[in-house]
């Protein structure tokens, strides 16, 4: 009988060592003709990959491995309570090695081995170092998505799962199955299309998980595409890490992680995007993995962090990020939702969840996977990736053929409804209810709020600090504006050359006026894509706490501050100068004063349209068309007596800034100056006729002269901090408010939807294959 000892190798590993004891005087100690690095004999007590050394005939396997080559014939109970202890003593099984010095002691350590992960797996998970970590907890989860006319259809389906501090769990399935879904439900960011029911527990309760309490990389890589890798990494730094940490300190973290994704040779290269090539998918993929992990967020969920990627760097990523999750001793839950892991990535999940159109495969450890499969009756082929062989197995998006066993017989549909049904007849799915339950019992502590942070003055200067880098080098936020303001500024100057101060003078003023206040402004939603852009990577980061919506706005103001400065004063100068305006530097500081003001309520009434309408050509058409109204009711197209009083004078006259600026610009160039009139009467020589500035405010553009021109200046820039203010509030109340919709909608219905009740394991073959 063989007997089983543990040489323990590190903390996560132990080498299982069977040896006959007549038979361990046979194995010399370290051999100079041993020419294998990797002999566990040679090497002894270090930490080695699978490998073997037939001088020794020592095999030094995965756990995984084994398991995964295990005939079912083999699971009888045969516990050797010393092999179950030692293992309880360990954080993480699947890493395992173990060393089979004869064959045929193979099969007795096959066995206890069999034993010692079934009986872990199933009850012992009680790391106690993890008890600070999020123990996230989700039964009968379902999301349904109204389809207009048909009702409703199931995205998820009664999902019942768990993730522990220190695991990694993956989510796995064909491209459409739910894994996005999945994550977003569990990281409270379905989209408010959807409606879900269920529970979602952390720790064992109900708390809202969004806005900074987790990290979340989603599949789309939304990142600033002016900046370099390190610029990325190193801003980010800097918005989420604690002011306690010194700038240094920041920047070699910053460093740290860049190098920890691989991404030392592409840290000087811009990001880029459309129309400027940067770096590769696969980098922007790692950058944005590199800027949620910065922190070491104690929950993190990554949507296909994979992809993009080669085989190679994938298995460094995924290995980094497990790592990551045991790293400086503290217990962190990730869940990654994964397309097509190698078999060593496969290796580093602790669990899994094997989803097929909303239905759960399979939950449990990654490593009992492939037994499962076999034990389905749909074994992995020899050589062939247990991962690809699932994903094989359930999709059934294409028409296929098997060659082995049941599969050659039957549809795709029924071979998932034999696995699901395979599943449910299994003791590990009997078991996670009550593992969910233990998880929920065990009383843990609230989820941290928030994580600490920068300040709020650090986070505006580092933002605004970014944005001016950012509108700097994007040529299309100020660059392109300002030159086709000059040129339009030139063009008016020259139309307007010279406008002199005759009768006819008032008009061409009048309208070159209107022309700067109302066109030259209107073109400040030119800006608007590279606004959207921004607003993304704002909603991204917000949503994953790096900084508020407050911070953004100020941010957002102060550096656009200087490009509109220029782009008012240079295009300003042209305009006013050459067509010859109201001498006197005062009164020019004051157009200049109406044109900024003006352009910046552009850029605030698009803020508040991206908030709304988060789409280049939604945004830039709304956008006009509320401006266009503006225009049309400011009071130069039609005087504002002859505006229809309900409606287009009150309010919408009185609301557009248009009238302010207008009024602004008028006061600025009329009140207190003098016209004559050179024209000659009939039958006479001239008859000069002076009028007024203030009788042409009064009677030619009907201006409201109750107050001075710094009193319309003065509206305008009240609109700039109200528009502002209502792009907050709107940002805010989406904040709050979406949860308690969210919450309303996922109520429990009086009547019970067929899609959000439906067994799968239960529901007869054509219903599901209606799905
Ligand atoms: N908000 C929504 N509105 C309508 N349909 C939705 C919504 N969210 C998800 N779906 C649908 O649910 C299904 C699952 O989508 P999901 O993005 O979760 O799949 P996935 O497994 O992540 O796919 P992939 O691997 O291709 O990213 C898809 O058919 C998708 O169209």
């Amino acid at each position: 009988m063989a007997r089983a000892s543990f040489l323990p190798l590190d903390k996560n590993r132990v080498m299982v060592n069977t040896v006959r004891s007549n038979l361990s005087s046979c194995h010399p100690p370290s051999n100079a003709s041993c020419k294998s690095s990797k002999c566990p004999r040679c090497l002894y007590m270090q930490v080695f990959p699978s490998s073997s050394c037939s001088l020794h005939k020592i095999k030094l396997l995965k756990l995984s491995d084994l398991m995964a080559s295990l005939p079912r014939s083999t699971l009888q109970p045969n516990t050797n309570p010393e092999i179950i202890k030692t293992a309880f003593e360990m954080e993480n099984t699947s890493m395992i090695d173990i060393v089979v010095q004869n064959e045929s002691d193979q099969e007795d350590a096959d066995l206890n081995m069999k034993q010692l992960i079934r009986t872990r797996d199933i009850d012992h998970h009680q790391p106690a170092d993890d008890l600070d970590g999020v123990f996230l907890t989700w039964k009968d989860l379902c999301v349904t998505v109204s389809d207009g006319k048909s009702g409703t259809k199931p995205i998820l389906q009664s999902l019942i799962g768990y993730a522990r501090p220190g695991e990694l769990l993956a989510i796995m399935g064909p491209s459409g199955c739910g894994k996005s879904t999945l994550l977003d439900a569990l990281a409270g960011r379905l989209s408010s299309n959807t409606r879900q029911t269920g529970e979602i527990l952390i720790n064992g309760r109900k708390q809202v998980l969004a806005y900074g309490t987790s990290a979340y990389v989603t599949q789309d890589d939304t990142l600033m595409m002016t900046l370099t890798v390190r610029e990325a990494v190193y801003y980010s730094a800097q918005l989420q890490l604690p002011d306690s940490m010194s700038k240094s300190e920041k920047k070699e973290r910053a460093d740290m992680t860049i190098r920890e994704m691989g991404l030392q040779e592409a840290m000087n290269t811009r990001i880029g995007g459309w129309g400027v090539k940067g770096i590769s998918g696969g980098q922007k993929r790692r950058v944005s993995i590199c800027i949620e992990i910065l922190t070491r967020p104690k929950l993190l969920f990554l949507d296909e962090p994979t992809s993009g990627l080669d085989s190679a760097a994938s298995y460094y990523v995924m290995s980094r990020i497990a790592r990551l999750g045991q790293r400086d001793g503290i217990g962190r839950t990730v869940i990654a939702s994964i397309h097509q892991p190698s078999s060593e990535v496969f290796k580093l999940f602790h669990n899994l969840c094997l989803l097929s159109s909303g239905r759960a495969v399979y939950f449990g450890p990654a490593s009992a996977a492939n037994e499962f499969f076999s034990l389905s009756g749909f074994p992995c082929p020899t050589l062939q990736n247990p991962s690809d062989h699932f994903l094989k197995t359930i999709n059934k998006d294409f028409e296929k053929d098997f060659e082995e066993g049941l599969a050659g017989v039957l549809s795709t549909e029924e071979v998932i409804q034999l696995l699901i049904k395979s599943y449910k007849s299994t003791e590990r799915y009997q078991q996670v209810p009550k593992q969910v339950a233990e998880i929920c019992k065990q009383a843990h502590g609230d989820l941290e709020t928030k994580r600490s942070h920068a300040s709020f003055l650090t986070q505006c200067l580092v933002l605004t600090r970014r944005s001016f880098v950012n509108m700097y080098r994007d040529l299309g936020y100020y660059w392109l504006r300002l030159a086709i303001y000059i040129a339009l500024a030139i063009g008016l100057g020259t139309v307007y050359f010279d406008i002199g101060h005759t009768y006819a003078s008032i008009q061409a003023r009048g309208s070159l006026l209107t022309f700067i206040a109302s066109f030259l402004t209107f073109m400040a939603i030119g800006g608007f894509p590279s606004f959207v852009e921004d607003m993304k990577i704002f909603e991204r980061e917000r949503l994953n706490g790096h900084y508020g919506a407050v911070a953004f706005v100020i941010s957002n103001t102060l550096s656009a501050v200087p490009y509109l400065l220029l782009v008012s004063i240079i295009p300003g100068a042209i305009a006013y100068y050459l067509p010859g305006l109201r001498k006197g530097q005062e009164y020019f500081a004051y157009f200049v004063s109406v044109m900024f003001a003006c352009m910046m309520l552009v850029e605030s009434l698009m803020m508040l349209v991206a908030s709304i309408v988060p789409n280049y050509l939604m945004g830039i058409i709304t956008g006009a068309g509320i401006q266009g109204l503006m225009i049309l009711v400011g009071g130069f197209f039609r005087l504002p007596n002859d505006l229809p009083k309900p409606v287009w004078k009150y309010p919408l006259h009185e609301i557009a800034f248009h009238k302010y600026a207008y009024q602004g610009m008028f006061k600025n160039e009329f009140e207190g100056a003098v016209f004559q009139n050179n024209q000659k009467l009939d039958g006479g020589g001239p008859v000069p006729t002076i009028i007024t500035g203030d009788e042409i405010l009064r009677d030619t553009w009907q201006a409201e002269m109750g107050y001075s021109k710094w009193g319309d200046l003065a509206v305008l820039l009240g609109m700039i901090a109200f528009y502002r203010l209502l792009f907050l509030v709107i940002i805010k109340g989406t904040e709050k408010f979406k949860p308690l919709i969210k919450a309303f909608k996922s109520r429990p219905s009086k009547k019970p939807t067929a899609q959000v009740t439906v067994n799968p394991s239960s529901a007869p073959l054509h219903e599901e294959s209606k799905l």
